[in-house]
């Protein structure tokens, strides 16, 4: 006899990544999934999507995580991926505050094709490339806290897929704050009774749902990766797009 439990089943939940062309975007997911950081990415066009099991607050869960084309041009290939989404990953690059006026158009861009209500979906901004040089930061923090406070976004992280830095903090962020909005949407449908409204997503009604945690303004990540990387397995990837060759350049390996 054995007292070993069966073991869980995983949650699968899609992540939607978006932002400006040459934020990192890519740069983040293969940092997340494979651990590898390439200096020279091609472009994505269209999307591709990975998949990455981890484990958070003794949860199980599986991200299939879709990394979308930031070039305007691209827009008609990766709006038809937002239906379905779990969270969005809004991303900026810490050099160019370009990208961060940018990123309201890109909430909008998604909350228009995802069919979402804004105050009751888990956006992360996540400001990528903090390894940079302080004098070639071209967003601060605090500007970055205040825009997302006027947008009633919760969570913003700086991430470094260079340095390989807060990268899997920005992803268990997104899952916590999951965890919250889902939480409170239980609560409605608890507080509203046997009345269920029909017109409201179906993922309300479908999941287990889970009342551990919740999502809050994080500076630095720290203590919000916490076992997130402790089932890493072998990941899997689909193209749904192509990627444009660029040159080939010398690989760069950095490690954890
Ligand atoms: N310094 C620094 N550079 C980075 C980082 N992440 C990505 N980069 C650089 O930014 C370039 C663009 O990264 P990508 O991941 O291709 O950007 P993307 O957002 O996926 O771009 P699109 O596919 O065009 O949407 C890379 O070739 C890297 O040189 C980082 O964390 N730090």
């Amino acid at each position: 006899m054995t007292n070993m439990r069966p073991p869980q089943k995983s949650k699968l939940l899609k992540v939607v990544i978006l932002g400006d062309g040459g934020v990192g975007k890519s740069a983040l997911l293969t940092r997340f999934v494979s651990n590898r950081y390439e200096e020279n990415n091609f472009h994505t066009i269209g999307v591709e999507f990975m998949n990455k099991d981890i484990v958070v607050d003794g949860e199980r869960y599986t991200l299939q995580i879709w990394d979308t084309a930031g070039q305007e041009r691209f827009r008609a290939l990766r709006t038809p991926f937002y239906r379905g989404s779990d969270i969005c990953l809004l991303c900026y690059a810490l050099d160019d505050r370009d990208s961060l006026r940018g990123l309201g158009l890109w909430r909008n861009e998604f909350l228009n094709y995802a069919d979402v209500e804004a105050d009751k979906f888990p956006f992360i901004v996540v400001g990528n490339k903090s390894d940079i040089q302080p004098h070639k930061r071209q967003v601060s923090y605090e500007s970055v806290q205040q825009w997302c406070a006027e947008q009633q976004i919760a969570s913003h992280i700086e991430t470094s897929s260079k340095a390989a830095m807060n990268v899997s903090d920005a992803f268990v962020l997104g899952l916590r704050q999951w965890k919250h909005l889902e939480c409170v949407a239980e609560a409605e449908l608890r507080h509203n009774g046997d009345t269920i409204d029909l017109t409201r997503p179906i993922r309300l009604v479908q999941r287990r749902l889970c009342c551990t945690g919740g999502g809050g303004i994080n500076k630095d990540g720290d203590g919000d990766g916490d076992g997130d990387d402790a089932a890493m397995r072998t990941p899997s990837k689909k193209l749904f797009g192509q990627k444009r060759s660029a040159p080939k350049a010398p690989a760069t390996n950095y490690r954890l």
